[in-house]
């Protein structure tokens, strides 16, 4: 289990989270929503430990590592696919997925077996290079390379954003899967609510950095949408 007590985090001088408080549970999907500009992103990129400062409590597994550096709470079994992917465009398909193992407990420095299963695509390119890739392919490449680390809780930031719709539908499988059969447990920031709603048990929606909703999926209805979301 993931638990988030009382998170702040700052960019320079200025907070970005004021006080989140969220108990993620285990082997689910947790959707994080919220207009632009709320901090969802900021949200798991303090999970991470990539913004300038925090504050707060955040505890994996009973575990605190709020005062890990990134790589170590890498190593306790949290990947981040941040939005964007953030794929090497000069390394190959397996390059860039082997680079996700640098995390891996067991050490291992390869292509999950997996892989072959979940993105057929990739596959059977290992060879080409990353950059080379459609948006959609590379951000099947950015999951793969989560994969890599073997983890037990990934961060995903707007997966399907900017993805050929042939492409969306493959990602939420993969993402549905990543819960249902691997028992991860999946912190996801999504735009489209159809989707949230399909996917994830629990909810948080988001407004200046902070939690203004939330709980059961259930929750997540047309008028807290409405609310919440609309412009
Ligand atoms: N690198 C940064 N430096 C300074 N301020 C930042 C930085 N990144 C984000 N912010 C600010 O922090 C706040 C939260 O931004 P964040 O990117 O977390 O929102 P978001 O909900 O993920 O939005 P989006 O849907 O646009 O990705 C915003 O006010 C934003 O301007």
């Amino acid at each position: 289990m993931l638990s988030l007590t009382n998170l702040e985090s700052w960019y320079g001088r200025s907070r970005a989270l004021n006080g989140i408080s969220l108990e993620v549970p285990e082997g689910k999907i947790t959707g994080i929503a919220g207009r632009n500009g709320t901090g969802k992103t900021t949200l798991l990129k303090t999970i991470m430990g990539l913004t300038d400062s925090a504050k707060g409590v955040v505890r994996l597994g009973g575990r605190d590592i709020s005062a890990a550096p990134t790589h170590m709470r890498a190593r306790a079994g949290i990947a981040y696919v941040p939005q964007g992917r953030g794929i090497i465009p000069d390394f190959t398909v397996r390059e860039n997925i082997v680079m996700g193992g640098f995390a891996n407990r067991a050490g291992k420095r390869a292509v999950p077996e997996i892989v072959p299963e979940l993105f057929p695509y990739l596959a059977e390119n290992m060879d080409r290079r990353g950059g080379l890739l459609s948006g959609g392919q590379q951000q099947q490449l950015a999951i793969a390379r989560a994969l890599a680390a073997e983890p037990d809780v990934v961060l995903l930031d707007e997966p399907n954003e900017g993805i050929q719709p042939s492409i969306v539908e493959d990602i939420e499988k993969v993402i549905l899967r990543m819960s249902r059969d691997f028992g991860l447990t999946v912190i996801l920031v999504e735009q489209n609510i159809g989707f949230l709603r399909r996917a994830a048990s629990r909810f948080a929606m988001l407004e200046k950095g902070a939690v203004v909703e939330g709980g059961d999926i259930s929750g997540l209805t047309d008028a807290v949408v409405d609310r919440h979301m609309t412009i």
